[in-house]
């Protein structure tokens, strides 16, 4: 089966994407983002000033995934203190933003509780903002560290599972640099596997219905030279049934307390056709992705999503046609169930490898255990 790349086992270009940074120009604080929704065909940026232009962003998902929403909802809330509006109000409504990614809330609560510590002991308003501010830098730069270890455990699991090199990994929607603070979650377990050249190929499952995994995971995979091959969603099943796929590795947007872990819709029948064809199915996600609040999976909320995102496709230069923006591809007034998310139960999870330890097999007990190694305690 031809490759979309040869492995070279050299980066083409520097994976490190520009997704998110603070900026001070002189007519005020902004925080500019790489707009995802123009990916892969354009780098268009985005300038927030305020909280309700990052909400829009959040929801239209021209920033996502979970550990980067954390830090965006972060910067948000101290982007809210700076330019003088109700801080609680801001943090209110990008907790809000979107349901199911539990970091967005953990992010923007830290610089919340950062504000409110500050304000209580000097009274003063300007400091407060910093402080939130310097909570969002230290979430940002955590985060990179927290992808750095993540990367380096999932690389030793799969050697561990794996002996011999030469991984055949199957990944769903889109979990790199456009996540992260750093080089992301799962996919940086991939990259860490092609620089050891230990990566033969990636499946990318495209990830419909907004494509994460081609317009995005693609756009990576390409940017670092390994090699990759992408495949509709509804192929992934006859490349286990060929032998092609040595290990599935996700990413996750919430893992509930036993285990339970939700992630991009698609990620369950992964986990079942996995489990049929004896395959590692594992889970790459940061601590902070860990809510010891919600105890099961059925707790989670699942984000239901706009029917047009599934009854129209669209492209930046697509004109206008369907009353979502796009070409319809089912005909007009057509119902459509489009849940963001699903839920895998633990006992289908291989291993939850975290920056702080990798869980298997995935129990409550050694979920916790591992959770109580962060130097961190998480403010929900
Ligand atoms: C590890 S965060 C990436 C995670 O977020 C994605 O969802 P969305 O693109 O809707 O933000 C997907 O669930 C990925 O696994």
């Amino acid at each position: 089966m031809a490759d979309q790349h040869a492995q070279s086992g050299e980066d083409k270009r520097p994976t490190e994407i520009p997704v998110i940074r603070w900026e001070e120009p002189p007519e005020g604080p902004v925080l500019v983002l790489l707009d995802q929704t123009r990916l892969p065909v354009e780098e268009v940026e985005l300038v927030c000033t305020d909280a309700p232009m990052l909400v829009e962003a959040i929801r239209s998902l021209a920033v996502r995934g979970a550990p980067l929403l954390g830090i965006a909802g972060a910067y948000g809330v101290a982007l809210a203190a700076v330019r003088g509006f109700d801080v609680d109000d801001a943090a209110d409504a990008l907790a809000g933003a979107r349901p199911t990614a539990v970091n967005l809330a953990v992010g923007v609560r830290r610089a919340q509780a950062a504000y409110r510590a500050e304000l209580a002991r000097s009274g003063d308003t300007d400091k407060a903002a910093e402080a939130a501010l310097a909570a969002a830098r230290k979430l940002h730069r955590d985060d990179a560290e927290a992808s750095a270890r993540m990367a380096e455990r999932g690389l030793a699991l799969l050697d561990e599972l794996l002996p011999g090199g030469g991984h055949r990994v199957l990944t769903h929607c889109n979990t790199g640099s456009l996540v992260s603070g750093g080089e992301g979650t799962a996919f940086a377990v991939a990259l860490a596997a092609h620089r050891a050249g230990q990566l033969r190929r990636l499946w990318v499952d495209e990830t419909r219905p907004l494509l994460q995994g081609a317009r995005l995971t693609a756009y990576e995979a390409a940017r670092s030279g390994m090699a990759y091959t992408l495949l509709t969603d509804n192929a992934a099943g006859s490349l286990f049934a060929a032998g092609e796929v040595d290990a599935v590795l996700i990413g996750a947007d919430r893992i509930a307390a036993d285990g339970s872990v939700a992630n991009k819709v698609g990620s369950y029948p992964l986990a079942v056709l996995a489990r049929y064809h004896h395959v590692p199915f594992i889970v790459v996600a940061p601590v902070t992705t860990v809510d010891r609040d919600t105890p099961d999976g059925a707790s989670i909320e699942v984000e239901q999503r706009a029917g047009f995102e599934v009854t129209e496709v669209t492209a930046p230069q697509v004109p206008v046609t369907g009353p979502g923006g796009g070409i319809p591809v089912a005909p007009l007034g057509t119902q459509a169930y489009n849940p963001a998310f699903d839920v895998t139960p633990p006992e289908l999870v291989t291993a939850i490898v975290t920056e702080e330890g990798v869980v298997s097999p995935v129990t409550a007990e050694a979920l916790a255990e591992v959770c109580a190694r962060s130097r961190e305690v998480t403010i929900g």
